[in-house]
């Protein structure tokens, strides 16, 4: 027998063994999917359990809490099955991807170990598949042949590497098996790569490469950092290396506890897979804008690509940005004078409650050394209290007690469910902790008020923070867009800090990890905020300092620097990816070509025609060779995307084409995007991929300076197997040095 049909031979008996588990499985789901039903069905009905009989009910509301837990149990069984189903459906289809021969030091007997999406044991507890993320694993990805090392629970075992073998196994047949004595070969690679792209991100995990697999499998770091180049496989490392912590913590860390910053609402789509194909829950996405929003009620923040769109003010954005700002937020508080403090009266009923006057009284008779967190801290305990005794007082009141003589036996009994009436000492104790409920419950929302710092103004606080820090006409403008209930974006992280510095709220102490892509966009004092936010999470920080919206080029060792200066966090990894994957040889040489430092970065050899440039007289030339173009590629199934600098741009081409050519245009609320010619700005493409992609004016009139540059290139960066430029008139500078890796085509 060949080795082929040897290995064939053993698929076959995993797979069975896979088809016969995922029966037993299926059944265990469906059985526990009618539990459920029937758990949650029990809890409506018990919670609905008649509420007149007083001595049921405390009993009651004891079952209805265990019928609770109950419920939550079985969903969280049935969900674990749900998940084994679909995990047991993948394995048979492909049960494994890697095999590879190992012995261990002081070990008689050779072992081959076969690895894919999760493990599989047989009725003896032998392995017939092993989770690509266990500790064993590693060698499959790491480690040349010959004596290497993998982690055990009882430290560092060495072995010897006899063989790694690579297989392409698809509907239980292998298509193609390779032996390979490095890291994972380029065979295979090659044949991922040069596949049509997709709506939705794959996942990687048969073919992860050696400093790929370093960023998975990092579990020491506080901070780690990656600065990779385009198409770089930055974003899929971060995924796959959520589904390795997922799986190496599983009993501490779960998906709700781990956040991502994705730069637009199309990028969170588009990578939402991947951690279901790996058999886990997805973690908690989140744009920067969505975030801010969240924590300004019913204020909107400007996106990043309101704020790239806008004709902000620059020079004020990276002041506001500026790390150093966090020093001047906390040079202003601590030398704010208690009387210029922006204290608002708290509200009830259209009356004051608590004037401001007598917030301020508390807030002056406080420690003058005191942290302004401490004093705020203090002045909420003491308004909590004073309410607390305005509640006990009015508790004996005639007007509350002639309120409970008015109250129906059954509204009565209602507020004594806590308590059994033999419990009080007589009917005054009796109607004074009544009298306390119906209180308790009316001034709620002055309780509340406290508690969520109601009782300041902090957009005032703010704006009188701007005026000294800054100017007065930067206060008026934060005014302005106040009144329109927007904020800009440079201004929701210092107004964030001030916010929880003076208040010392505002923090989130269950993530545990915390990731953030395209992270050359973020001012350093956003990620400072941010990292504030979340205390004990471990940073995982993704960007390529070259893919940069607003700034100049920033060289990645001082792009690293830089984020080591502002995060001042001790236990540090930072990885650098220079070679490409996404885009073929040719793409990558041009793409690259554009950078001054581009020879740092490596082009995997996919090869695949060269980029085409267009040169054309005037604009109407070049939109009908655009458009012939357009209709070519339609024919032939392989949809253009046309990327464009910014969205006045990408309405303009749109107006011009939509009447010739069927065209969709992608916005900012898009959340997919349709297997048509489409057209966006660049901003929206972040992240993303397509096969064949558009460039269109890159002429000497449109892209001239150096700051048009991260765009050109993440632009020509997006392309996976074509990509066309379009220049009228004179060809921009930008790509002068380019031509030469081109094909000139005169229109
Ligand atoms: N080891 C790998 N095996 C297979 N495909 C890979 C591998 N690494 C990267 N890729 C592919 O390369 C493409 C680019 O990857 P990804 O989007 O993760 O890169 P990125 O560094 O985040 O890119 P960018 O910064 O340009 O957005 C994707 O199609 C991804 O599937």
């Amino acid at each position: 027998m060949s080795e082929e049909e040897i290995e064939q031979e053993r698929v076959d008996s995993v797979v069975k063994e896979i088809n016969e588990k995922s029966i037993k499985t299926a059944e265990l789901y469906e059985k526990a999917h009618k539990e459920t039903s029937s758990v949650e069905k029990n809890y409506v009905d018990n919670a609905k359990i008649n509420t007149f009989e007083i001595d049921d009910r405390i009993e009651t509301n004891a079952e209805v809490q265990q019928q609770k837990q109950l419920v939550a149990t079985t969903i969280q069984t049935e969900e674990i099955l749900e998940r084994q189903v679909h995990t047991l459906e993948q394995l048979g289809d492909s049960p494994y991807f890697g095999r590879i021969d190992i012995q261990d030091d002081g070990d008689p007997d050779q072992e081959q170990l076969y690895i894919g999406l999760a493990s599989l044991v047989d009725d003896h507890q032998n392995f017939l598949i092993h989770d690509w993320r266990a500790p064993i694993s590693s060698i499959y990805y790491n480690g040349a042949l010959g004596h290497v090392s993998y982690e055990t629970p009882q430290g560092k075992q060495m072995t010897e590497l006899s063989k790694k073998r690579q297989f392409q196994i698809k509907e239980g047949k292998i298509l193609s098996m390779f032996d390979t004595n490095e890291t994972i070969g380029d065979e295979l690679l090659q044949q991922v790569l040069g596949e049509q792209s997709d709506a939705q991100m794959k996942n990687i995990v048969s073919t992860i490469q050696q400093e790929q697999n370093t960023i998975i499998r990092d579990t020491t770091s506080d901070l780690l950092v990656v600065q990779g180049v385009a198409g770089s496989g930055k974003t899929s490392a971060i995924l796959q290396r959520i589904a390795f912590l997922l799986y190496h913590s599983r009993t501490s860390l779960n998906a709700d506890q781990i956040i991502l910053f994705s730069p637009n609402l199309l990028f969170s789509h588009y990578i939402s897979d991947v951690l279901p194909s790996l058999g886990e829950k997805n973690m908690r996405q989140v744009t920067l804008a969505e975030f801010f929003s969240n924590r300004f009620q019913g204020l909107k923040v400007e996106t990043l690509f309101e704020d790239y769109e806008s004709n902000n003010d620059r020079h004020l954005s990276d002041i506001k940005g500026n790390e150093q700002f966090k020093e001047t937020i906390e040079h202003y508080l601590n030398t704010l004078e208690s009387t210029d403090l922006s204290f608002t009266d708290i509200i009830y009923e259209g009356t004051p409650f608590f004037k401001k006057e007598e917030i301020t009284q508390i807030y002056t008779r406080l420690p003058q050394n005191m942290l302004s967190a401490d004093k705020f801290t203090a002045t909420k305990n003491a308004l909590t209290k004073r309410l607390k005794n305005r509640i006990t007082e009015m508790s004996t009141s005639d007007s509350i007690r002639e309120e409970i003589d008015s109250l129906s036996d059954s509204q009565y009994e209602t507020y004594l469910i806590d308590y059994k009436r033999d419990e009080f000492d007589n009917v005054d104790d009796e109607i004074s902790y009544i009298g306390t409920i119906i209180l308790k419950d009316r001034f709620n929302i002055v309780y509340d008020a406290i508690y969520n710092n109601y009782f300041i103004d902090i957009y005032e606080q703010y704006a009188n923070f701007l005026e000294s820090a800054i100017s007065t006409e930067s206060k008026i403008t934060f005014q302005l867009n106040l009144e329109l209930h927007k904020i800009a974006l440079s201004d929701a992280a210092p107004l964030l800090l001030l916010r929880d510095l003076l208040s010392g709220s505002g923090q989130n102490r269950n993530i545990e990890h915390l990731f953030i892509d395209e992270i050359q966009d973020y001012s350093p004092l956003q990620l400072l905020y941010l990292k504030n936010c979340f205390p004990n999470a471990k940073l995982t920080l993704l960007g390529d300092s070259e893919q940069a919206l607003f700034h100049d080029l920033v060289l990645p060792t001082k792009f690293l620097e830089n984020l080591n200066r502002i995060l001042k966090i001790k236990k540090t990894n930072l990885i650098i990816l220079n070679k490409s994957y996404r885009s073929t040889f040719e793409i990558t040489n041009f793409a690259k070509s554009l950078l001054p430092d581009g020879n740092n970065i490596e082009s995997f050899t996919r090869h695949g025609e060269l980029p085409k440039i267009y040169f054309s007289k005037n604009r109407s030339q070049a939109l009908s060779s655009l458009i012939t173009l357009i209709n070519e590629k339609d024919k032939s199934g392989q949809p253009l995307t046309i990327i464009t600098k910014n969205i006045t741009e990408c309405n303009i081409l749109y107006n011009e084409l939509r009447a010739s050519v069927d065209i969709t245009k992608i916005t900012d609320g898009d959340r997919s995007i349709p297997p048509t010619t489409i057209i966006l700005p660049i901003y929206l493409a972040k992240g993303l991929e397509f096969d064949s992609v558009v460039a269109f004016d890159i002429s000497e009139t449109n892209y001239v300076s150096q700051n048009d540059l991260g765009n050109l290139y993440t632009l020509c960066s997006r392309a996976m197997h074509s990509l066309s430029i379009f220049s009228i008139e004179a060809l921009s500078p930008l790509l002068k040095g380019s031509i030469i890796g081109s094909s000139v085509h005169i229109v």
